[in-house]
């Protein structure tokens, strides 16, 4: 409803639309200053020792604290700190490292902001994601407005074997912020390398994970996890999905670490492997570890790696959370385009979801018959009389991307002997590309 003029409805629609414009011209001189920046010799780090009348106000009430006082804020100030991945845990981490007055941050992402991040990613604004921002520029901006005294450092890269030594070389922490195996491995591998210690953490779902790597005669990760999970049982965040303040306890935590391992706080303390789950009571458990492992590939008594190698290879699936694309129909004339489905949606057929129920919750095609995919034996004779009632018209199956679908086909045809039946390919994520671009996709 538009409010009458001169009104104060229209005061405030008109606003939000100047906000909106300077929200956007904010973040292109982000982007103008960040690739400025980058492209500059790195200025030498301040080494001095005291601190200056406005940094003492600023942080005067973490100087009180015995835990950090005047020594631990200059070693703060004075220490140099990379954020590999601005998501989820990289946000808060980020922007509370800076607020606790680290001197230098450099952000590591090479993804733009998407309107899925915002519930979690609290670096980034609903403005940076309609104007498409890189994660780094937006996340300079929000760093730079809570505290213009933090050095940023953007790397706006997929940091990979061939930039990794580069990039983190010169860091006094590293904080592995990230979201796949890959990364991991190679972050790890890179800080063994370079003798820096890594803060890592990790959120799927409701549970998260937080260990501080190759520190103190602590192991490395590979001491732990000296092989990866097979690539398909990896949960991911845009598969399983993440309650928004799981990551941001965790990254809180991160930066816990950071202050710890900076201001020397931390030399005492064994190596230990914190969980967290909000199913748990109590919700926190702290494992704890053993030290460097001896005949670790990477950081043990005689190294077989000694060089970055190709992660990707190693894991069995790249630096990206991305689900992989399955193929395992052997006929493509089992496969419909979703355009094709959708000129086939008025003549007579069943269409089958078999997404879980949360998901088919979330949206879904008209007349759609949900069966998700592990529950299709268990409601077998459901599905027959379904099939039974169609006189030989086709059943199409569909799911998110267009790979449980595949599987749902094979069971069909093989098990339940309907030839009838075919992939809608892509799945709903397909078919907001060719179809439907006001369906949701999540
Ligand atoms: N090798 C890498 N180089 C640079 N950035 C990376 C690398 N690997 C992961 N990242 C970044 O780490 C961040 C991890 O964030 P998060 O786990 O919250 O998920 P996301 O990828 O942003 O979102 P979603 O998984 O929901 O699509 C992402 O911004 C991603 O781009
Ligand atoms: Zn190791």
């Amino acid at each position: 409803m538009r409010g009458a003029p001169g009104s104060g409805a229209e005061r405030a629609a008109e606003l939000r639309a100047r906000l909106g414009r300077l929200r956007a011209e904010e973040l292109a001189l982000e982007a103008e200053l960040c690739a400025l920046e980058a492209g500059q010799a790195d200025e030498r780090r301040s080494q001095q020792d005291g601190l200056s009348r406005d940094e003492i106000q600023r942080y005067s009430r973490q100087l009180l604290l015995a835990e950090v006082g005047t020594g631990g804020q200059v070693r703060l100030r004075n220490s140099a700190v990379a954020v590999v991945g601005t998501g989820g845990l990289g946000s808060p981490c980020a922007l509370y490292l800076a607020a606790m007055g680290v001197g230098t941050l450099g952000l590591v992402d090479h993804d733009t902001v998407d309107h899925s991040n915002l519930h979690r990613q609290i670096a980034h604004t609903t403005a940076a994601c309609e104007g498409a921002a890189r994660k780094v520029v937006s996340a300079h901006a929000a760093l730079a407005r809570l505290n213009p005294q933090c050095r940023v450092r953007t790397h706006d890269v997929l940091l990979e074997s061939a930039n990794a030594l580069e990039i983190l070389r010169g860091y006094d922490v590293v904080v592995d912020a990230s979201d796949n195996a890959a990364t991991r491995y190679l972050v790890n591998d890179a800080c063994v390398m370079l003798g820096i210690p890594l803060v890592s953490g990790s959120a799927v779902r409701v549970d998260g994970q937080l260990t501080v790597y190759n520190y103190n005669g602590g192991p490395c990760y590979r001491c732990l996890f000296p092989a990866p999970p097979p690539a398909a049982t990896v949960a991911t965040c845009s598969e399983t999905g993440v309650l928004g303040v799981v990551p941001g306890i965790i990254g809180c935590l991160q930066a816990l670490e950071v202050v710890k391992v900076v201001t020397g706080r931390k030399e005492d303390e064994p190596p230990s492997m914190l969980l967290f789950s909000y199913k748990a009571h109590p919700h926190f458990r702290s494992i704890k570890l053993r030290g460097r492992v001896p005949t670790c590939a990477v950081c043990g008594d005689a190294p077989t790696v000694t060089g970055l190698v190709d992660y990707a290879a190693f894991c069995g699936a790249g630096p990206s959370d991305c689900p992989q694309t399955l193929d395992v129909l052997d006929d493509p004339s089992q496969r419909v385009s979703c355009r094709e489905y959708s000129a086939a949606m008025g003549r007579p057929h069943l269409l089958l979801d078999v997404r879980d129920e949360v998901q088919f919750a979330i949206c879904s095609l008209p007349g759609a018959l949900n069966v998700p995919l592990d529950r299709l034996d268990e409601r077998r004779a459901e599905l027959q009389r379904a099939i039974g009632a169609l006189g030989g018209a086709p059943v199409y199956v569909v799911c998110r991307r267009g790979n449980d679908s595949q599987l749902a086909v094979r069971y069909i045809r093989d098990t339940l002997g309907y030839a009838a039946c075919y992939d809608v390919g892509r799945g709903l994520i397909g078919w907001q590309a060719e179809v439907d671009p006001e369906f949701p996709t999540y």
